[in-house]
């Protein structure tokens, strides 16, 4: 049993009605889940106040209520302690019901709006193949060494991450890569982590439905390196505009990486084709099977924390060689008569943009380069006319389509995509409601050596439509199609 006064510890507390030596089971914030002798944590969310169920949480069994503010009628046989910020109190005690689990084993936490997954993905592999016992905590997997758990967040809540990192502490997880998305930040998921690093990929629009303005989301972003120990270190991409102004006010040790500026960590891209990447990374070269220069910052920042982490410089780059691409993320098929297609999991227009400059940089001028794109629902519907122009500028065919529409009408998020596309290139571009028909009509028009690219599902196997969620992988697709069509 665990006693209530000793996962308070550190919780910033207001008052206290009841007593904190009781005896305590488990700690939900969600009252349908609370059983005899659990904590309940009343937090103020997007949609609901979970104020509004202590009722239903003590009916359920609760014997000890966190809150914001008290309830007007008190029951004598339930604790309360009310705090400043639910959340806040949430990770402090998470951390304190889990024996402070992130202090146990080395935590680096990736932030940036794109190359977050590939770049904790590929630290995975590099540490696996090193012989480590290794933590992942991404979009697509949580993974405590070789056990896959499956994930709805890139960030989970603090509990949840707070249960896995006990995982690990148990199985002697030596090394745990993590995303951290703005969310997460804002939402206070991260609080109290013990993070030996942090990095910062880059930044670009996004997630402006929650958080309103772009300058309001990138000191989100910042507020990660704030609370950075001294001890840890803050590696930064110094060639995007905002990589200096991430690292302003933390305590960490500053490092910097990137292909234009002078800095710790340099890369240039020496070879670049459809197989693969020829680098050059401080010095040393490397062959990599990714294409893209985006991912030579992303393998750069690999071989970066790799050495922060003091694992030896030569096995670094012998492994970089070895790294396999992440599932969804530029991933490369080609048809038996010798069509190129790109899935990637680019839905931002900055992603969008540099996928498509990147096919660009490969491809000779001959070959068609043929986009599928749509964009999400109930997401920022801001980026959808940027994404069309995007779309329109660098592809010589576009197909409009449908992403995840969610709970919104997929013809009027295509609209707002079509309202981006400029005059020049509206006539290379069609609109089909259809994912499936779309992904068809793009595999009718090309010829051999030409390029499908089907961007913003990436790894995803589902398509949310009028919020149900139904089976769709645009890869096993579109390589049924090109059979089909013997192509
Ligand atoms: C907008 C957002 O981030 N929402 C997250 C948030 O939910 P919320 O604050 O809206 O919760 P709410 O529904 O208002 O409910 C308030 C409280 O009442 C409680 N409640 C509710 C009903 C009830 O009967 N009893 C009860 O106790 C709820 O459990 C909750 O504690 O807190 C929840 C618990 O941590 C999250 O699951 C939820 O993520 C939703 C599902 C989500 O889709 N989030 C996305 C946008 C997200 O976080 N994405 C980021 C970034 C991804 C990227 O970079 O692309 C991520 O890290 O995944
Ligand atoms: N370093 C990078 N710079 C810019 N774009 C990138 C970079 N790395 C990957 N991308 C592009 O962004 C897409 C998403 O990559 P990735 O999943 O690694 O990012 P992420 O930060 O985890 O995004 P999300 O949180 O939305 O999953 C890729 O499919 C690719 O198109």
């Amino acid at each position: 049993m665990i006693v209530l006064k000793d996962i308070l510890y550190k919780v910033a507390i207001e008052s206290v009605k009841g007593s904190t030596a009781v005896d305590i089971k488990k700690i939900h914030f969600d009252s349908r889940l609370i059983s005899a002798q659990d904590v309940f944590v009343a937090i103020k969310g997007e949609t609901a106040d979970g104020h509004a169920f202590i009722e239903a949480a003590v009916a359920n069994g609760a014997n000890v209520v966190v809150c914001e503010e008290l309830p007007s009628e008190v029951i004598p046989e339930v604790s309360y302690i009310q705090v400043k910020d639910c959340r806040e109190a949430l990770a402090v005690m998470a951390s304190n019901y889990y024996d402070n689990p992130s202090a146990n084993l080395k935590l680096i936490g990736v932030t940036g709006t794109n190359g977050k997954t590939t770049v904790t993905s590929l630290l995975y592999q590099m540490f696996k193949t090193l012989g480590y016992k290794v933590g992942l905590i991404s979009t697509v997997v949580i993974k405590v060494d070789d056990k896959d758990y499956p994930t709805k967040l890139t960030t989970p809540d603090s509990l949840t991450i707070n249960s896995y990192l006990k995982e690990m502490n148990e199985v002697g997880v030596e090394f745990c890569f993590m995303e951290v998305s703005s969310h997460g930040i804002a939402q206070h998921r991260t609080l109290g982590l013990n993070f030996e690093g942090g990095v910062f990929t880059n930044l670009s629009q996004d997630h402006l439905d929650y958080h309103k303005t772009f300058a309001k989301y990138r000191d989100v972003k910042k507020r990660f390196f704030d609370q950075l120990s001294k001890k840890g270190f803050a590696l930064t991409n110094v060639d995007d505009k905002n990589g200096n102004y991430m690292l302003q006010n933390t305590k960490a040790k500053t490092f910097g990486y990137g292909v234009k500026n002078l800095t710790d960590y340099k890369v240039k891209i020496l070879e670049k084709s459809f197989s693969g990447l020829k680098l050059n990374i401080n010095g040393t070269e490397v062959w990599s099977r990714f294409i893209g220069d985006f991912n030579a910052y992303n393998l750069l920042a690999v071989y970066a924390v790799a050495d922060l982490l003091e694992v030896k410089d030569i096995e670094n780059l012998q492994n970089l060689s070895q790294l396999k691409p992440v599932e969804g993320r530029y991933q490369h098929h080609m048809s038996s008569t010798g069509i190129h297609v790109i899935v990637d999991y680019a839905h931002t227009p900055d992603a969008l943009q540099n996928v498509l400059q990147t096919t660009n940089d490969i491809r000779s001028r001959s070959e068609e380069l043929i986009t599928v794109v749509g964009c999400g629902g109930d997401r920022d519907t801001t980026k959808r006319p940027l994404m069309g122009k995007i779309a329109g500028n660098l592809s010589t065919k576009v197909i409009l389509t449908s992403d995840n529409p969610r709970t919104e009408d997929p013809d009027s998020i295509i609209k707002d995509i079509e309202k981006g596309v400029e005059p020049q290139d509206v006539s290379k571009t069609l609109s089909i409601t259809s994912r499936q028909q779309a992904i068809k009509t793009a595999c009718i028009l090309a010829q051999q050596r030409d390029i499908i690219l089907i961007a913003g599902k990436g790894h995803e196997t589902y398509q949310e439509i009028n919020g149900i969620r139904s089976d769709f992988d645009d890869l096993k697709i579109v390589k049924e199609l090109l059979d089909q069509l013997n192509k």
